[in-house]
């Protein structure tokens, strides 16, 4: 389990992480998502005990980083892939790893197996492709057998089939039972390989969910057309919904109706004795429903240095992210 707390960090007069805190359960792979600069990266360094919190503080399995006893044993880590000396071998950069940490050496041929790259054990890591390089870093994460693996971007600039393969493996991780956190920006992907989300947007939490619940709030707009359009645009406002008359590409004049379902709709036409000639609902993607939620997050700019206090946050810092649609934890 990893516990953050009221985690701050401030760089100069950057804060780069603000009061964040939420757990990390064991099984299931947790997804830290946010945009470039949300603070990812220097929430796990200081997990990590790489960097120290100006405020608050992370444990792992109730113990602050620093006073692990074992650590490689109890958190495993890939912060950055290309972290080898260039002129070891994949296989003695591993050695080196165990040997320092009073971990039997007979591992690192065990986790080059384990990550696919016992063929290539004996060559020089300096001219490993990225992809190689990636699954050396997650053999070095797994070489003390650690239950709490935090991985950062482990998929960035990696081919179709490297990402497959990655996704995959952290996910058997996780079906081992251990505790696996995987920072990236990409929404789409997090959405393939996390079971549950921490997103994270300017240094503050704006959702803690599962994967399931973030796709089933994404905002839904309802597309209707009809032969009695300014009708049925009065008797939609009238309901409180809110309409914007639209040219489609084909020509068609139609409403699109925001934060609604096709059911509210059509019984709204349906008590006024409005024909329809189309009625579809259209749910934002995932990539939108994040940017949504973002977005949102911008609210939180002018911070340090500029004294005034950020705006009450427009999502909850748990539980839900939409709570407009009223589904619940
Ligand atoms: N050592 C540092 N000194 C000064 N500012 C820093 C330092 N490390 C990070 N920052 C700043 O803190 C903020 C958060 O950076 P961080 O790298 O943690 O974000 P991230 O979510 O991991 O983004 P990315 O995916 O781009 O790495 C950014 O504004 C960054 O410029």
């Amino acid at each position: 389990m990893i516990t953050v707390e009221g985690l701050t960090k401030d760089y100069g007069s950057t804060r780069a992480v603000d009061n964040l805190s939420f757990q990390v359960k064991p099984g299931v792979v947790t997804g830290f998502l946010g945009p470039n600069g949300a603070g990812k990266s220097t929430t796990m360094r200081m997990i990590l005990g790489l960097d120290t919190p100006t405020a608050g503080r992370a444990t792992v399995n109730g113990v602050p980083y620093a006073q692990l006893t074992d650590p490689l044993r109890q958190v495993g880590a890939l912060l950055d892939a290309k972290w080898v000396h260039p002129n070891r071998s994949a296989r003695a950069h591993l050695r080196w790893m165990a040997a320092t940490n009073g971990i039997p050496v007979s591992r690192a041929d065990q986790v080059l197996a384990d990550v696919g790259l016992t063929s290539v054990a004996g060559k020089r890591a300096g001219a490993f492709s990225l992809g190689m390089s990636q699954r050396l870093g997650l053999a070095g994460a797994l070489l003390g057998d650690p239950g709490v693996l935090l991985f950062d971007e482990p998929v960035n600039g990696l081919d179709p089939e490297g990402i497959v393969w990655v996704r995959k493996f952290i996910r058997s991780l996780a079906g081992q039972g251990r505790t696996v956190l995987v920072s990236s920006h990409l929404l789409t992907e997090m959405s393939l390989t996390a079971d549950h989300l921490v997103v994270i947007g300017q240094g503050r939490l704006i959702a803690d969910c599962s994967v399931a619940e973030f796709t089933s709030g994404a905002q839904s707009t309802v597309r209707v057309r009809s032969p009695h359009l300014p009708q049925l645009h009065q008797a939609l406002t009238q309901a409180g919904l809110a309409a914007t008359p639209t040219r489609q590409d084909d020509g068609h004049e139609v409403l699109v109706v925001s934060d609604a379902r096709t059911e509210q709709v059509g019984d709204i036409a349906g008590a006024h004795g409005i024909v329809l000639h189309e009625l579809s609902g259209q749910v934002a993607s995932l990539e939108e429903a994040f940017m949504a939620l973002t977005a949102s997050s911008a609210e939180y700019s002018g911070r340090p240095g500029g004294a005034q206090q950020p705006a009450a946050p427009a999502v909850p810092h748990q539980g839900h992210p939409f709570p407009q649609q009223g589904a619940q934890k």
